[in-house]
């Protein structure tokens, strides 16, 4: 690869979905081209992630909660680094970065601050190149294709003020033939379950990721609903049609004697699997993401054992996009999946990695937004690069959410021949 110079690097304080402070960072290379990213930021974290860097708690400026620190790394040690020397590839300066931090987790200048430079460069790698920036990130083993995306319509746990312990109920388009048509029944479903909630007198209050917030209780009122809009959207529940993927992200409700909170039930591990047994012969299920909390490794072999040759098994909280971390988990054979999230692990390079050791070892990948977003639709170009088939970026709604599908469908309109859907290996597995 021909070399680079680094010229320009800037950070922003800006404001994400919620309304908290987050950065955006902006990269200038010295033959003209340029990238930018905006930084997302998560709710419900699982302990291992790469650590965000906050201003301090005694700071008045948004109660301690603002970035300048991190924006402060960006243009501070990061562009000093950056600018010093040529450099031959975004791999090479990820591993300047890492090292340059010198902790295991990316405390000392900020996940945030790290992987906002490592996106903006590699969106002005990409333009350099001239090409799409999906383009630029798959590598020669992978295939790319257009995901199937997974519409989080109804939110509950740390993302919605209702009593709803899961926190994310999700509709996947399985009989969608084209990214266009998987959007538009996305969106169709939604408008039906809207309709649907006003009829029955709940409110329409959404949560975080532009689903509803409905007042309900127990998981299988929300599935119910999910699968009374589908059908009066005019399309059909199941796995070979609309077929539902939850995250429970059971972290969030497991109490301090190691029972599950689940609405007014206090559940062991195994009544909590046996709860989600039942719940697949109800309803079109196909994948459920954090079943368990991510410290009840004993529950999760279970669990996969139980239900892994029939449903996606996800791990979020307990693998965080860390490449180590998901190794040793394919090795004890946990879950059968990962939830990939670029600011749980700081880098584009270690992403990928993560991406790359699930491929090699037959763990299915799924791309994915966070709670706290801004229009930044990189993770669309992942997908698409990752060949994986999977994404999830919220509701089909509001700007920060839409804007990662509507990047898909241009990527679709620019790229007619790439393929949409699961990749044959998933949808085999699971017997669709
Ligand atoms: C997207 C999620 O939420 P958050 O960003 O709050 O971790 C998730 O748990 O998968
Ligand atoms: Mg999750």
């Amino acid at each position: 690869m021909t070399r680079f110079e680094i010229i320009n690097v800037d950070a922003l304080e800006i404001l994400d979905s919620r309304g908290r402070p987050t950065l955006s960072v902006h990269i200038g290379l010295a033959d003209g081209s340029t990238g930018w990213a905006g930084v997302p930021s998560g709710a419900s974290t699982g302990s291992r992630e790469a650590v965000e860097l906050r201003d301090h708690e005694d700071d008045s400026r948004y109660g301690g909660a603002g970035v300048l620190k991190a924006v402060g790394s960006v243009e501070g040690e990061i562009a000093r680094l950056l600018r010093r020397c040529g450099w031959t590839s975004l791999a090479e300066v990820d591993e300047a970065l890492v090292e340059l931090d010198g902790t295991d987790d990316k405390s000392r200048l900020g996940a945030n601050a790290i992987v906002g430079v490592s996106m903006a460069l590699a969106r002005a790698l990409a333009a350099r190149e001239g090409g799409l920036l999906y383009e630029y990130l798959v590598s020669e083993q992978v295939a790319p294709r257009l995901p199937v995306p997974h519409f989080n319509v109804l939110n509950g746990g740390v993302h919605a003020a209702n009593p709803l312990d899961f926190q994310e109920f999700m509709i996947a388009p399985m009989c969608a033939t084209s990214m266009s048509e998987a959007v538009q029944i996305g969106a169709e479903v939604y408008a039906a379950l809207r309709r649907r909630l006003a009829a029955e007198g709940q409110t329409t209050t959404l949560g975080d990721e532009g689903g509803f917030a409905p007042q309900l209780t127990d998981p299988e009122e929300a599935l119910a609903l999910l699968v009374t809009a589908t059908e009066n959207a005019g399309y059909t529940p199941g796995l070979r049609g609309v077929a539902i993927a939850l995250d429970p992200a059971a972290s969030e409700f497991r109490e301090p004697d190691g029972s599950y909170r689940v609405g007014r039930a206090r559940l062991s591990t195994s009544e909590l699997i046996k709860r989600y047994a039942v719940m697949i012969e109800d309803y079109p299920i196909w994948s459920i993401e954090d079943g368990l909390a991510e410290d009840d490794e004993d529950g999760w072999h279970s669990l996969t054992g139980r239900l892994g040759d029939r449903i996606q098994l996800v791990g979020d909280d307990n693998f965080v996009t860390n490449p180590k971390i998901i190794k040793s988990a394919i090795e004890r054979g946990i879950g059968n999946a990962a939830l990939i999230k670029l600011n749980q692990i700081g880098t584009v390079t270690e992403t990928l990695q993560a991406i790359a050791l699930c491929r090699d070892g037959g763990y299915a990948q799924m791309i994915s937004h966070r709670s706290g977003e801004t229009h930044d639709d990189f993770i669309a170009d992942l997908a698409v690069a990752a060949g994986c088939g999977q994404i999830k970026s919220g509701a089909p709604a509001r700007g920060e959410r839409v804007a990662k599908y509507n990047r898909l469908l241009e990527i679709a309109a620019h790229d007619p021949h790439l393929p949409f859907g699961l990749p044959g290996v998933i949808s085999r597995r699971h017997a669709f």
